[in-house]
């Protein structure tokens, strides 16, 4: 997968790519990232690429037409189409599912906001889908596209050993992880549940299962559709809040 990057701090968003499975997609051939630098399409000395916004009003608005130069280029540098994602907080909330779909693309290319944001007839011209990673505003959307590169990245085939993949399985099935426990036994902050010590691989499923059902339950019922659990996690969550409860 291609990803560019359209930022006045490219090399941000490459940073935050360098490290750990999102670095070794790339150096797994698995993913691609470019920087396009709006500045280097910005004419004359100041290679302005923001100006006062119409209307009036506090900040400044980035220019149409080095952003538009920006992303024609990333373009023309790989035949296939692109998806042009804007993360903005005025943007739909990215999902799993949402970052699934994205995955599946062979190219993206990213524009990250800075300043009061852009010109909205660059958006209304260049951008296909508006993204948000919550609602919450940041200095520019280098973070945010930043986070769509790794949620993407660790989705590519070949990204995650079996270990890997297997945190990635929790959420995608729509419910919360469950907790985890190691070495040793015995600690001063407590000790490991009986059952992850019991080498019974099917007590041990249940439990897990039970408490991703029961985590999901207390902390993010939104994700929780109860009509849609089967027979066994129904009875798995019922057991969970029975104790949870008593
Ligand atoms: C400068 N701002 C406020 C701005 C305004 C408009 C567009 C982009 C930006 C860049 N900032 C962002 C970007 C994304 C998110 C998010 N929640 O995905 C939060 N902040």
């Amino acid at each position: 997968m291609r990803v560019d990057v359209v930022s006045l701090f490219p090399e941000f968003v490459a940073q935050c790519a360098a490290f750990g499975v999102v670095g070794r997609a790339q150096e797994r051939g698995l993913l691609s990232l470019h920087g396009w630098n709006p500045r280097d399409y910005a004419p004359g000395n100041y290679r302005r690429v923001d100006d006062r916004p119409f209307g009036g009003g506090p900040g400044m608005v980035m220019l149409i037409d080095p952003l538009h130069d920006a992303i024609e280029a990333a373009r023309a540098a790989d035949p296939r189409e692109a998806k042009v994602v804007y993360l903005t907080p005025q943007g739909a909330r990215l999902t799993q599912a949402k970052v699934r779909e994205l995955a599946a693309h062979p190219r993206l290319i990213l524009l990250c906001g800075r300043y009061e944001g852009v010109d909205e007839r660059l958006i209304e011209a260049e951008v296909d889908e508006e993204l948000s990673i919550g609602d919450y505003v940041l200095s520019g959307g280098e973070l945010a596209a930043a986070v769509v590169v790794d949620a993407v990245a660790r989705l590519q085939e070949g990204a995650l050993n079996d270990a890997e993949s297997a945190a990635q399985d929790s959420f995608e099935h729509g419910l919360l992880d469950c907790p985890h426990y190691t070495r040793p036994v015995e600690h001063p902050l407590g000790h490991v549940p009986e059952v992850l010590l019991s080498g019974n691989h099917a007590e041990i499923a249940r439990w897990r299962r039970m408490e991703s059902l029961g985590r999901t339950w207390l902390r993010r019922p939104d994700l929780l559709d109860e009509q849609a659990l089967g027979k066994a996690d129904r009875a798995l969550l019922d057991a969970f809040r029975a104790r949870y409860l008593q």
